[in-house]
C-alpha cells in the first residue's frame, strides 16, 4: 500500500508529573522545545503528509509566539486537545485529509525516536493493518499496594508500549468510534487498546528504552544524554588545506 500518513502529534497534556511551571512540550531539549524534537525526525520522511499536533487551548497563544513560525512553515495543522489523551487524538481525527491512508500516532514527549524505528513502523503498519513501537521489559515488575509488593509480575512476553503507534485509517476510525462506550477515558491510555478491542491484531516493532516519554523532570538529563548519543555526527573542522579548496 502506498503510505500517505498523517502524523498526530500528541501535546494537550497537563504535565502534571512534570512538576514545573512550563509546560513539558515547551521544555527545551537538545536546543528545541521538546514538541518540536518529537516532530523533527518525521519532516523528512517522504510518506508524511500532513501533521496535527494537539495542544491544550490555553497554550494556543504561548505556541503562537513562540512557535508559530516553525508550526507555519512545515503546514502543522493545530488542533485542541481533550482532557484525556484518547479525546485529544479523537479530536485530531477528525481534520484528517481525504488522501491519507495511515495514522501515526506519536506523544509529543517522545524526542529520542530513531528514523529506523519510523521507516519499520510504518512499514509494518501498512502490511498489517496496525503496528506499534515497544521495548521488551528488562527489570523484574512487582504489583505493590501501600507500599508493599502484592505480586510479581511474569515478566516473559512483556513490552513497554511506546509511540508512534500506527494503523490503517479505517481501522483506527472503527477503534475511535467505539470511544463513547468508555466511561472511564483515563484508562485509554494508548490508542492501541481501542484497536486491540475491535479484535485487530497489532504488530509490535521491538526498540529499546532509548525511546523513553519525557515524564518526570529525571527524565530530562536522560533524554539529553540520549540526543547527544545518536546525534548526526558534526563534520570536523576543514583544515586549511580543504578550505582553501573552497
Ligand atoms: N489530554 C491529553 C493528555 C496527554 N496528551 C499528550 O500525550 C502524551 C503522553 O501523555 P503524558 O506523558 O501523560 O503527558 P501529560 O498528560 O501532560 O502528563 P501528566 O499525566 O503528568 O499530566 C503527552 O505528550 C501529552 O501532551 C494529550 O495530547 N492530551
Ligand atoms: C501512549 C503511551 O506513551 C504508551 O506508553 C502512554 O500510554 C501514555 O500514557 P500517559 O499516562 O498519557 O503518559
Amino acid at each position: 500500500m502506498e503510505q500517505n500518513v498523517a502524523l498526530i502529534v500528541c501535546g494537550a497534556g497537563q504535565s502534571s508529573r512534570f512538576g514545573k511551571k512550563t509546560k513539558k512540550i515547551f521544555h527545551k531539549v537538545g536546543g528545541s522545545a521538546l514538541f518540536i524534537k518529537a516532530i523533527e525526525p518525521f519532516l523528512s520522511h517522504d510518506s508524511v503528509k500532513q501533521i496535527i499536533l494537539t495542544i491544550d487551548a490555553a497554550d494556543q497563544e504561548k505556541l503562537e509566539i513562540n512557535h508559530g513560525a516553525f508550526c507555519d512553515f512545515n503546514g502543522i495543522k493545530v488542533v485542541h486537545g481533550g482532557k484525556e489523551r484518547c479525546e485529544s487524538v479523537n479530536n485530531a481525527l477528525q481534520t484528517l485529509r481525504d488522501d491519507i491512508n495511515l495514522v501515526a500516532i506519536h506523544d509529543a514527549a517522545r524526542c529520542c525516536i530513531k528514523r529506523k524505528w519510523i521507516d519499520e513502523v510504518f512499514d509494518t503498519a501498512a502490511q498489517t493493518g496496525a503496528a506499534m513501537l515497544a521495548a521488551p521489559v528488562t527489570a523484574t515488575l512487582k504489583k505493590v499496594e501501600d507500599g508493599i509488593i502484592t505480586a510479581t509480575v511474569e515478566r516473559d512476553g512483556m513490552y513497554e508500549a511506546q509511540t508512534p503507534q500506527v494503523f490503517r485509517r479505517d481501522i483506527i476510525e472503527k477503534a475511535y468510534a467505539r470511544l463513547d462506550g468508555h466511561e472511564d477515558k483515563a484508562a485509554v491510555s494508548d490508542d492501541s487498546i481501542l484497536v486491540e478491542n475491535i479484535g485487530e491484531k497489532v504488530h509490535i516493532v521491538k526498540t529499546d528504552y532509548s525511546n523513553l516519554k519525557i515524564t518526570v523532570p529525571g527524565d530530562i538529563p536522560i533524554v539529553e544524554a540520549v540526543l547527544k548519543t545518536f546525534a548526526p555526527k558534526k563534520q570536523a573542522p576543514l583544515g586549511a588545506f580543504e578550505e582553501a579548496q573552497w
